[in-house]
């Protein structure tokens, strides 16, 4: 009971700067106002010679500061705001070369803004528009796959799940296609898509002979996760990331390489406040709504029952009073005098609706019909500037490993310990490596080799045998030594983090195998010349 009760306080703690002034934000409640207002304003002149004591009064005004502006950020509600937010949208638009519509993938119909892509389209420049579809993690794999079949028909659509990771650094980003990912793996706070997202992007800087800088906008609903898509590509918490809508108010720019650029957008609130819909889609702070009660009866109307039921271990009831009572009771909500509170109860619900905690998707329309905003040439030349057949095709190829039921998708056809075997043997690998880490002499089976850039921190390599070489190298038989993800460390890690790790193994995995095949050739071309196996040689030897 209390857990839930917990739960439903996380939205406003983890919202932008919360956290940092979440001690100071609970001290005034707990006096009066004007004792607390009177101890910031006593600080600096009690302490005045004493400078820790300044220097803390002056952070405590800071927060003070802080404070004042959290409670007035999440202000959706209020005309001018909206107003604001879309002034900083059309700055966004005008600034972009590119426009990444964010959509949540549990009803991405819903959070798609039609007016908004039409001035994406109409705005000078000829911008384009790209559809991503975010927060997979919260939808069944068939629905991410007909919302993608079903959204291809418009615009480029790239599946994708935000990190949720909260540290300020090294996000975790997956490698593994979206479509390949397990369920597992997608429940884990990693981000995923992020590589498709970026080769659509590159696609783009491509264009022509010369490779481009652009900007890409970030736009879409309140809480759909555009600061979060920043974040995951950058990798680290460059925008600030909230679970209640408002968070982003200004246009902020992103370096994410040497060629693009994000902006990250306010969110745009498209109906009025009082629609179901757009409270549903978290566009309205829920502690700011006069009747939370009617969206919760919408979503008893769009939920599964039983999942709603158990989840609250309510049962037996007949209508929403029924339901929001008996929530409150759960809860220990209740009003002066001790009445349970529906309206708290509401709140509650609403908040776990929004953070994803009721499990709640929609399905694509059977037909398709291309909005008005949109001609056939739109789609067509928005599908050739991005090359999507190309992104088109690897779905399919990864789709078809879906279909054949392969159970570990994230380490494909390999067993897991047959892997780990391959990288410790493989002696491209150990090639690979030895030449990536500059390492003198190479010495595999009866050949031997040689880089010309000797390195002596040759980190993760052990020396075994030194013979001599003909040119006076000293030859290395080299052996990898503890730097691959190794099968039985992941083992040893916390079941939660096994995915994460299993991932980022995969991910190494893939960029050694690609670091092979590139320097193989390399590899053959200098052994050929060093050992002098040439053709040219053995023409010599016959002479
Ligand atoms: N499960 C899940 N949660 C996500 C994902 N992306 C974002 N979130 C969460 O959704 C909430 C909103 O994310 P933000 O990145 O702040 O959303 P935003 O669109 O920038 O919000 P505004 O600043 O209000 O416009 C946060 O609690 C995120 O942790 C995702 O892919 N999966």
């Amino acid at each position: 009971m209390m857990k839930l009760r917990h739960k439903n306080k996380k939205p406003g703690k983890g919202s932008k700067g919360c956290k940092k002034v979440s001690w100071y934000h609970s001290q005034p409640a707990k006096q009066n106002g004007k004792k607390a207002a009177t101890k910031v304003a006593y600080s600096p002149q009690f302490f005045h010679s004493n400078d820790h004591a300044s220097r803390e009064a002056e952070l405590k005004k800071k927060r003070e500061e802080v404070l004042q502006e959290l409670n007035m950020f999440p202000q959706l509600d209020d005309e001018a705001t909206r107003k604001a937010y879309y002034k900083e949208f059309h700055k966004v638009v005008e600034y972009s070369d590119v426009i990444l519509e964010v959509l949540d993938s549990r009803d991405p119909l819903g959070c798609r803004c039609f007016q908004m892509e039409e001035t994406v389209l109409r705005a000078e420049g000829n911008k384009k528009l790209v559809l991503v579809l975010n927060k997979i993690d919260l939808v069944p794999k068939e629905v991410v796959e007909k919302w993608l079949e079903y959204l291809r028909n418009e615009l480029p659509t790239v599946a994708f799940k935000a990190s949720t990771q909260h540290q300020v650094k090294n996000l975790n980003r997956c490698s593994v296609p979206v479509d390949q990912a397990s369920e597992s793996l997608l429940k884990s706070k990693a981000c995923f898509g992020a590589e498709n997202l970026m080769r659509v992007l590159g696609n783009y800087c491509r264009l022509g002979e010369v490779r481009t800088h652009i900007r890409v906008g970030v736009v879409g609903l309140p809480n759909v996760g555009k600061s979060s898509l920043i974040n995951s590509l950058k990798r680290s918490r460059a925008c600030s990331v909230g679970a209640v809508p408002g968070v982003t108010k200004f246009m902020q720019e992103v370096y994410l390489d040497k060629f693009i650029r994000l902006l990250d957008a306010p969110g745009i609130v498209p109906g009025p406040n009082s629609e179901v819909g757009t409270i549903l889609r978290n566009c309205i702070h829920v502690q700011k709504l006069a009747d939370p009660v009617t969206p919760v009866e919408t979503i008893l109307q769009r939920c599964n029952l039983e999942e709603i039921s158990s989840y609250y271990g309510v049962s037996g009831f007949q209508t929403t009073e029924h339901f929001l009572t008996a929530v409150a009771h759960r809860l220990g909500k209740k009003k002066k005098g001790g009445i349970y509170s529906q309206e708290q109860a509401a709140k509650a619900v609403l908040a776990d609706w929004v953070s994803g905690k009721i499990s709640f998707y929609t399905l694509p329309p059977s037909t398709h019909t291309l909005p008005t905003h949109l001609s056939a040439e739109i789609v067509k030349e928005m599908t050739e500037v991005f090359d999507i057949e190309d992104t088109e095709q690897a779905n399919e190829d990864t789709m078809e490993c879906l279909a054949t039921g392969e159970s570990d998708e994230l380490l494909g056809d390999m067993d897991p310990l047959e892997m780990e075997i391959k990288w410790l043997h493989s002696p491209m690998v150990k090639i690979a490596d030895a030449m990536e880490n500059k390492t003198t002499v190479y010495k595999i089976g009866d050949l031997t080799g040689y880089c010309t850039n000797p390195n002596r921190h040759q980190m993760g390599w052990a020396k075994r045998n030194v013979d001599l070489h003909p040119r006076n190298n000293s030859m290395v038989d080299v052996c990898p030594v503890d730097r691959r993800p190794v099968l039985q460390r992941i083992m040893e890690t916390d079941p939660l983090q096994q995915g994460q790790a299993l991932a980022s193994a995969l991910k190494k995995k893939k960029k050694i195998q690609k670091r092979a095949d590139k320097l193989a050739s390399k590899l053959s071309d200098s052994m050929m010349s060093a050992l002098d196996l040439s053709g040219n040689a053995d023409d010599s030897a016959g002479d």
